[in-house]
């Protein structure tokens, strides 16, 4: 045998020796949903795909109470768990304000030894197919990494922006009113129920933003100290005007001594307001604080008004990046859940290899009041992958630079300049907090 005929077939072989493995595999796995009292397998299966370190035991208990095991999948080879999906039942806040129930896809992990071999594409098949069945028009999610989910329809639809402050040398200019605003510091567990029920107030103005369920709101508080790298434990000041709480933050303080003088860090972690006096009052508060030269800020909308308060934009060290991706699970309802910000009449016609049954023509028409979205079989205007949709669906990415990127068709002069205006938002997106 020559030496290219023996790699031939021991090349083959392996192939064959893969080939069964991958079929033997299929064949004692089991994917169904999660028993109570498999929970910690379940959780520490996954934990060990993103590197097993264990989470601090408050942390555990939260997603333990927050983990809907009838809509949790797990994947059992040879009665050990190999892979995790979870989902829960969330409502997110589309432009025009409704509330739209959402799966919130996340724990989504495979483990080492069983990668590669569609796993993941098993679980993504079997939930899309749930929450079709569950009547949930999107399902959104977090990516560890932005290329698993495109090619199960899932785009990045709303951003955060970073930054990382020099309080030392930029200023902050506030609009008129801010003096009128009284902050004071508060306990952050006593003063819960006003904070949650001032965030309540702002999830329908801005898309993107979770309606909070029950237990959520123990998110905001999780404090171990093993997280706070040398910073402070969490403080909250309050914001109010005429004797009313009207904005909170949350934040860390961690003190830095050099032989030049003080070097501290003011880090944020939350900051609500209701209107643009008591968010101007909070952001100048940060700035301010004694002893510290910095403010590091992570995952805030990208039109947050503060950028336009300072006096050195540069400095901000300005960085934007993908938070929240969103799948249209239901092109017609979808699209009929929100409004548009000017009158559309447009034909798409759309590609779903992974959801077939949205792929097909669809006409939406709709304005600022409402929409409506059907099958039709009138001719295209525009072509688009049900990607393409989930990304321009909540306002934060235009359909005109999608066409420029050769992933949307025009097929009608002037169609895509209808959907880019009709589209927009006048708030950008954004997801408050991960999940
Ligand atoms: C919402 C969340 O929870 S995000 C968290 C996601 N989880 C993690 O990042 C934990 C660490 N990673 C993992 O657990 C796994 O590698 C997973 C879940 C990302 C992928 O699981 P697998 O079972 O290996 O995926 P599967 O075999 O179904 O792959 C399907 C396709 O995706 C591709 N793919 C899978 N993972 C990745 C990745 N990390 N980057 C790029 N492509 C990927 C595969 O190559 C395959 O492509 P193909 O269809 O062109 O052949």
């Amino acid at each position: 045998m020559t030496g290219d005929a023996a790699g031939r077939s021991a090349s083959s072989a392996a192939g064959r020796h893969e080939l069964r493995k991958v079929r033997e595999m299929r064949e004692s796995r089991e994917t169904r949903t999660l028993l109570r009292d498999e929970w910690d397998e379940w959780y520490d299966t996954f934990l060990r795909t993103f590197g097993g370190v264990p989470e601090p035991a408050e942390e555990r208990e939260l997603f333990r109470d927050l983990t809907p095991h009838d809509r949790s999948l797990g994947v059992w080879d040879a009665g050990r768990c190999v892979a995790t999906a979870g989902a829960y039942d969330f409502r997110l806040t589309v432009p025009g304000g409704a509330s739209v129930p959402a799966a919130g896809v996340t724990m989504v992990g495979v483990s080492a030894t069983h990668r590669r071999r569609g796993v993941l594409t098993s679980m993504m098949r079997r939930q899309l197919d749930d929450v079709r069945a569950w009547g949930e028009p999107l399902a959104v999610l977090t990516a560890s990494e932005p290329d698993i989910y495109g090619r199960f329809g899932y785009a990045a639809a709303a951003f955060g922006l970073h930054a990382e402050i020099d309080t030392s040398r930029v200023r902050l200019s506030v609009p008129p009113g801010t003096d009128d605003v009284r902050l004071r510091y508060a306990d952050p567990v006593a003063e819960l129920d006003v904070c949650e029920a001032l965030y309540a107030r702002t999830v329908p103005d801005r898309p993107g933003m979770l309606a909070r369920r029950p237990g959520w709101e123990r998110l905001g508080l999780l404090d171990p100290e093993s997280g706070r790298g040398g910073a402070s434990p969490l403080q909250c000041v309050l914001a109010e005007r005429d004797g009313e709480v009207t904005g909170y933050v949350r934040f860390r303080v961690r003190p830095e001594w050099r032989d030049s003088g003080h070097n501290g860090q003011v880090l944020l972690q939350d900051l609500t307001a209701a209107d643009p006096a008591s968010e101007a009052a909070l952001w100048r508060f940060l700035f301010g604080i004694d002893l510290t030269t910095s403010l590091k800020v992570r995952g805030r909308p990208v039109d947050e008004a503060w950028q336009y308060l300072v006096s050195d934009v540069r400095r901000c060290e300005l960085r934007v990046r993908d938070s929240l991706y969103v799948r249209l699970v239901d092109v017609g309802a979808a699209l009929e859940a929100r409004t548009y910000q000017a009158p559309v009449d447009v034909v798409f016609e759309v590609e779903d290899a992974f959801c077939p049954w949205n792929a097909g023509r669809w006409r939406l028409s709709g304005d600022t009041k409402g929409a409506v979205c059907g099958r039709t079989s009138d001719a295209a205007d525009l072509a688009l992958s049900v990607r393409e949709l989930g990304a321009v669906y909540l306002g934060g990415v235009g359909p005109a630079p999608l066409a420029r990127a050769g992933r949307v068709d025009e097929l009608r002069r002037g169609a895509l300049a209808e959907a880019a205006v009709g589209f927009g938002a006048v708030t950008a997106p954004w997801l408050p907090h991960g999940f």
